[in-house]
């Protein structure tokens, strides 16, 4: 049987061709019309993995997702970035003095504001998807709105470019992780990144110890992120991505922080593939 693959959006999304070249071009997938639709998809058994996005350069993080992630207890057994190129199109014939509106996915939004400033009587609407938003420009033939959305997404639905590449800079990326119900068996010489969670007890110098055992045991650390603990005010968990050589080092650093931390999870061991 096909493996099924969950993404956030319709095919033409930016999370359909993550899926087309982390797995293979006709891959299966169900298209999810948000990143909690997404998990659901994953927990129900409806399909056996799942691509979301988890950081974009120029957006920063979607810090929901890392919550989603770890309150769902989710293996993350890869990842995968992707260059974003994004367009302004609407229906063939439109110019951009007939838009009044700007639909598009909040994070595609915020990745061309410095081009949307140039058009301050252009309203921009949050919408589900960027291919979906093109879609239903298609097929209810909406004059006067635009969406922000992949080339290919103006091919499938038949839209006009109105203006290629508008992100704010050109190098747009986001980093996409392929998540799981069940950890899935990665090869100890394969893992040379890995996600983890921990909580520390408030007291001066406790983060920088945990620090300074990282770089001891060599991890580089490439990303951290605090996120509150709801049910405690004012108490933090660190979201931390290391990459290293030698796996020994990796587990000698674990094994260091599962004693120092209030609270220590994987959340993934996988393979870097950060370009
Ligand atoms: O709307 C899409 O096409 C998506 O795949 C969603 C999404 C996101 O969630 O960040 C994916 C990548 C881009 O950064 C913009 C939007």
């Amino acid at each position: 049987m096909n493996t099924k693959i969950a993404i956030q959006g319709i095919k033409g999304s930016f999370h359909h061709q993550v899926a087309q070249e982390y797995y293979y071009q006709n891959v299966e997938v169900d298209e999810c019309l948000s990143f909690e639709e997404l998990v659901d998809s994953l927990l129900s058994g409806k399909s056996d993995q799942a691509v979301m996005a988890i950081e974009n350069s120029i957006a920063g993080p979607i810090i929901p997702n890392y919550a989603l992630i770890d309150k769902n207890n989710l293996h993350i057994i890869g990842e995968h970035y992707l260059d974003i190129h994004q367009n302004l199109m609407a229906l063939r014939g439109q110019k951009i003095e007939d838009i009044q509106e700007v639909h598009s996915h909040p994070m595609a939004l915020l990745q061309c504001m410095e081009f949307l400033k140039k058009y301050p009587n252009i309203k921009l609407v949050e919408d589900k998807d960027t291919a979906e938003t093109a879609r239903r420009i298609h097929q209810n033939q909406l004059k006067g709105i635009a969406a922000i959305a992949s080339k290919t997404a103006s091919e499938m639905y038949e839209l006009e470019i109105l203006a290629p590449e508008i992100q704010t800079i050109n190098n747009n990326m986001t980093r996409f992780v392929i998540i799981k119900k069940e950890n899935s068996f990665v090869a100890e010489n394969e893992i040379n990144r890995a996600s983890i969670k921990f909580e520390l007890d408030h007291k001066r110098g406790s983060l920088a110890a945990v620090l300074n055992v990282m770089s001891d045991c060599k991890m580089n650390l490439t990303k951290i992120q605090s996120l509150p603990k709801i049910e405690t005010p004012w108490k933090y968990s660190f979201f931390v991505d290391v990459t290293f050589d030698k796996y020994e080092d990796y587990a000698k650093a674990k094994a260091l922080l599962t004693i120092m931390a209030e609270y220590f999870k994987v959340l993934g061991e996988y393979k870097n593939t950060k370009p």
